[in-house]
């Protein structure tokens, strides 16, 4: 597999020792890279023995076979639909980009008309299986999410000196307001009720060291409690590490002709 990627950040970074360095994708490798500053793609390629580009209209010319954007929503935003009509797959790091209705209908069209498949990984969570499967029957009735990371983590910063509730709403409110740090809310509700009935609860809470992820659901199926403490990256302490693993994972179970879940 032949892979471009669009953000040479964290998730980015990551992607490339694993991938390209550490063999951690076997017959995977991230050919193509695209990053906003010229420099900084150079001293990547060189680093990770990869092709910088700096335009994505011709990293999408190159014979890669699934571009993974790694950047940001409005990266995603602007170049996911190109990814798509270039007959590539894609796989999303800013799933936040879905909550918006008519985007995912267009990716959803390209895709059939281009043959080609979007992977959203779990990213810095998990329980998606749970509400798949309760869903099947329409059965699932609530879900929701409380996120506690340290300030830090969150747009409050170090402001914040006591456990303090940011944001309670819907998913789709809350990517808005927060569009760096609940993704994980978008996915979970694409597995579930979609991003108006997913609860969503945000709290900066200087007591805690981890990026923890609570996420409750019930329905005919029964209940579920699920609850993640997550390391952070270490130059992101925004991004879980777990969310990082997840990408590699989907990459590495792309190829698996038994797919568990
Ligand atoms: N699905 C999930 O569970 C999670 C998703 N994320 C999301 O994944 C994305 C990547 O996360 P990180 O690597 O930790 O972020 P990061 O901030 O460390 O790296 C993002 C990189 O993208 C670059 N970038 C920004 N706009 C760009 C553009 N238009 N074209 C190319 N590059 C661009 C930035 O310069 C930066 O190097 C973010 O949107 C983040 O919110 C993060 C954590 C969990
Ligand atoms: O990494 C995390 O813990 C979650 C996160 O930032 C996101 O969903 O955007």
């Amino acid at each position: 597999m032949k892979l471009g990627l669009i953000g040479c950040g964290n998730i980015g970074k990551f992607l490339l020792q694993a991938i390209n360095n550490d063999g951690l994708l076997p017959g995977g490798r991230i050919v193509a890279i695209y990053a906003r500053r010229e420099e900084i793609a150079a001293q990547l390629a060189e680093e990770f023995r990869t092709q910088p580009y700096n335009d994505v209209d011709e990293l999408l010319k190159s014979d890669v076979d699934l571009v993974i954007e790694a950047a940001t929503i409005e990266a995603a935003e602007e170049y996911a639909l190109k990814v798509l009509k270039s007959g590539k797959d894609l796989l999303l790091s800013s799933i936040g980009v879905m909550a918006n209705s008519a985007f995912e209908e267009q990716s959803n069209q390209i895709c059939k008309l281009n043959n080609v498949n979007i992977l959203l990984p779990s990213g810095a969570i998990g329980g998606l299986d749970v509400l798949k499967s309760a869903k099947a029957v329409n059965g699932l009735e609530s879900v929701c999410i409380t996120t506690r990371k340290p300030p830090n983590a969150l747009p409050a910063g170090s402001s914040v000196t006591e456990e303090t509730v940011l944001f309670e709403g819907s998913a789709a409110e809350a990517i808005k307001q927060f569009p760096r740090n609940i993704n994980v809310a978008i996915v979970l509700s694409m597995a579930g009720l979609g991003s108006e009935k997913t609860k969503v609860k945000i709290i900066a809470d200087p007591n805690v060291l981890k990026n923890n992820h609570l996420i409750e659901a019930s329905g005919s199926f029964g209940k579920l409690k699920l609850e993640v403490e997550n390391d952070p990256m270490p130059n992101n302490p925004k991004t879980s590490y777990l969310a990082a693993l997840s990408v590699l994972a989907t990459l590495q179970n792309k190829e698996k002709s038994v797919q568990i879940g």
